[in-house]
C-alpha cells in the first residue's frame, strides 16, 4: 500500500478510535493486493484505485463497529459477504470476533476462504449458503450472536433474512446508504413480526469523503415465528411491508 492511501486507512481508522499496529497495516496491506489480484480474475468489486478501496472498503467496513456492538469474542455472520466486506477488516481490527462471511456464490466464498488463510485470519470461518436457507436450518437457525451486514437489501428484507440467525438477545448491524422514513418504518414492521426491535438509527458521513451512511441496528427480543424466513427469493420479491420495485 503507497504511502498516501495508508494515511487514509490511519485517519479513517483514528475517527473510529481505532490505532493500527504495525501487523495490522501489514495485513490490510497484503488484503489491498489480494483483493486487486482476485478482482483481475473474478471481477470481485467495482473499485479499483488503492484509496478508493482503502475509503470505500476498508474505512468504509470499519464504520460497523461504532455504537460498539462488534467487539469481544462473538460469533458473528456477514450476510452477503461479497469479497470479503466488512468480514476482513473487522477481522483484522477485532481478532476476538468469530466470523462466518455468508455468500451464496461460491467462487467469491473461495475467494474468502484463500484470502482469510493467507492473512492468517484463523477465526473467519467462510460459509457457502443462502440466507433463507440457513435460517430454517437447526445449526444455523437462532445461533449467531450478531449478525452484520453492509450493501445488500432493503431493511425489510434484511430483517428476514437475518434476524431468524440471531439468537435471542442478538443483534442485527445493518450498514446502508440515505435510509428514507418509508424504508425505515417498513423495516421496523418487520423487525417487530419476526421478533426484533429497531434500537438505534445512526446517521453519519463517511471520513474523507463525506458519503451518507446509516448504522440500523436491531436487537432480538424474542424467537421468530418458524414461517420465516419463507423460501428463497420470497424475501426479496415479497418484501415485508415495502413495496417491490
Ligand atoms: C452488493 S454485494 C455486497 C457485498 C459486500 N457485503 C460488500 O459490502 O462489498 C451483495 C452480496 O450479497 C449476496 N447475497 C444476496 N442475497 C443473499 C442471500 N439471500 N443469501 C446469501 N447471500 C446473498 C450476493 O451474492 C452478493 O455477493
Amino acid at each position: 500500500m503507497n504511502a498516501a492511501s495508508l494515511e487514509l486507512l490511519r485517519q479513517g481508522a483514528a475517527e473510529l478510535g481505532l490505532e493500527l499496529s504495525p501487523a495490522q497495516e501489514a495485513q490490510f496491506g497484503q488484503l489491498l493486493r489480494l483483493l486487486q489480484e482476485g478482482n483481475a480474475r473474478l471481477n470481485l468489486t467495482a473499485l479499483k484505485t488503492e484509496p478508493d478501496i482503502v475509503l470505500k472498503h476498508f474505512v468504509d467496513s470499519l464504520t460497523c463497529l461504532r455504537g460498539g456492538h462488534l467487539t469481544g469474542p462473538l460469533s458473528v455472520v456477514d450476510l452477503g459477504t461479497g469479497g470479503g466486506f466488512p468480514t476482513f477488516p473487522l477481522a483484522i481490527m477485532q481478532p476476538h470476533l468469530q466470523l462466518t462471511p455468508l455468500d451464496s456464490t461460491r467462487k467469491k466464498i473461495d475467494f474468502v476462504r484463500e484470502t482469510a488463510l493467507a492473512l492468517g485470519l484463523d477465526q473467519v470461518q467462510p460459509l457457502v449458503g443462502r440466507a433463507e436457507t440457513l435460517g430454517q436450518q437447526p445449526e444455523h437457525r437462532e445461533h449467531y450472536d450478531r449478525v452484520v451486514v453492509r450493501a445488500v437489501a432493503a431493511l425489510p428484507i434484511l430483517a428476514e433474512l437475518a434476524l431468524p440467525l440471531l439468537k435471542v438477545g442478538g443483534v442485527l448491524v445493518a450498514q446502508k446508504g440515505p435510509v428514507s422514513s418509508e424504508e425505515l418504518l417498513a423495516g421496523r414492521r418487520a423487525a417487530e413480526t419476526l421478533g426484533g426491535r429497531v434500537q438505534e438509527v445512526d446517521a453519519f458521513t463517511l471520513p474523507e469523503l463525506g458519503d451518507a451512511r446509516t448504522l440500523v441496528v436491531v436487537e432480538k427480543i424474542r424467537p421468530t415465528p418458524s414461517k420465516y424466513p419463507r423460501r428463497e427469493g420470497v424475501p426479496n420479491a415479497q418484501p415485508l411491508f415495502w413495496k417491490t420495485k
